[in-house]
């Protein structure tokens, strides 16, 4: 039997986490045969706690094989104590009249918090994805924070933009997801990221080429993607819950386990590539293996395609700034 794997997820009795618990703990993040600890933090409010303690129970009446124990807690740091994994899920959601700066302040907050306790009390190589929002900047905010930490293993999610653009592609194509690889979503997870499919492949050969629609790229697939998680909400009332979790899983289980060579969009900290200043946590291509990921290189950027970097690039850093007296 595998030591366990210690993995905690804030915000966990919240739409994702419950999307996101049962499948983390039947085995489908980390493998079939890889034991987990759940650790999950809330609100210290009773209704957060009281809905926390009802997934708890739901856990525990799934008898999962793999679920080698529970941790359900208000306090960041018995949820993050020797953290192998964190799933950095809960944020505060944008309320009434509340302006973007005032979100991304009261966040800030939070994820100065989350990143000073994962600092103090996590495994010295914890894997962080930051998948509430404003997610990039959140991401930014705790690793700074944590300056006892690789910055490295700081991400934000990108995959459901990149399994967004993947759908759109296949459908448009008539061709299967699984046998498109080498796409990329550039950026912020925000409208202004840019989902870029002149390097993609299916069955080895250009989809670009295969597709041959620039109106099409430019006026309904880029906004179309971007615009997804806006459309999702007007549909269903509520933001995609389901998808994202399977993102998440999606992300984690491929840093960790590998991409086989795939192409996957992973939220990093830029080194200085393709232009963009180091720290700044950009949508990058990878591929990973062995739980590390490898930024993709030198490739080419057209006008067309630098124009729409730089766009989202200049949010990230319009939030940076939002947030630079607090860290
Ligand atoms: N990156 C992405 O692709 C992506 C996709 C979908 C949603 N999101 C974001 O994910 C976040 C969660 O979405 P949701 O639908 O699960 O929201 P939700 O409101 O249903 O759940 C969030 C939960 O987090 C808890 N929470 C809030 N602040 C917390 C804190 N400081 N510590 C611990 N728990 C805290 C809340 O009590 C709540 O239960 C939102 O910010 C949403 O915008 C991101
Ligand atoms: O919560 C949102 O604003 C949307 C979410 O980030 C999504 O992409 O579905």
């Amino acid at each position: 039997m595998k030591k366990p794997v210690r993995v905690a997820v804030t915000g966990a009795a919240g739409q994702i986490g419950y999307a996101l618990l049962f499948r983390i703990a039947s085995g489908e993040m980390l493998g079939k045969d890889q034991p987990v600890i759940l650790q999950m933090l809330e609100l210290p409010l009773d209704k957060a706690q009281a809905a926390l303690k009802g997934v708890m129970m739901e856990l525990e009446d799934c008898a999962f094989p793999l679920l080698a124990g529970m941790v359900g807690t208000d306090d960041p740091r018995v949820a993050f104590k020797d953290a192998d994994v964190a799933l950095l899920v809960g944020a505060r959601p944008r309320g009434p009249g509340m302006e973007r700066k005032d979100l991304l302040l009261e966040n800030a907050k939070i994820f100065t918090e989350q990143g000073k306790a994962l600092n103090d009390v996590a495994s010295r190589n914890v894997k962080v994805l930051v998948v509430g929002n404003p997610a990039n900047t959140n991401a930014y905010i705790a690793m700074k924070s944590a300056p006892d930490l690789p910055a490295k293993n700081f991400t934000a999610m990108l995959r459901l933009d990149h399994n967004r653009a993947l759908s759109q592609l296949a459908i448009k194509a008539g061709v299967q997801v699984a046998d498109i690889d080498r796409l990329i979503v550039w950026g912020n997870h925000s409208p202004t990221m840019y989902p870029d499919y002149r390097f993609a492949t299916v069955a080895n050969a250009s989809l670009k080429d295969k597709i041959n629609d620039a109106d099409w790229n430019a006026n309904d697939f880029i906004p179309k993607v971007g615009k997804r998680g806006a459309a999702i909400i007007e549909a269903r009332g509520l933001s995609s819950a389901a998808s994202a979790a399977n993102a998440a899983i999606d992300h984690v289980r491929d840093w960790l386990l590998g991409s086989n060579g795939k192409w996957v969009t992973m939220g990093i900290p830029s080194d200085g590539s393709y232009g963009i200043p180091k720290d700044v946590l950009y949508g990058f291509p990878v591929t990973t293996q062995g739980g590390e990921y490898t930024m993709i290189r030198d490739l080419p950027i057209d006008d067309f395609s630098r124009e729409r970097m730089d766009k989202t690039l200049a949010e990230l850093e319009e939030e940076r700034a939002g947030v630079a007296h607090l860290l």
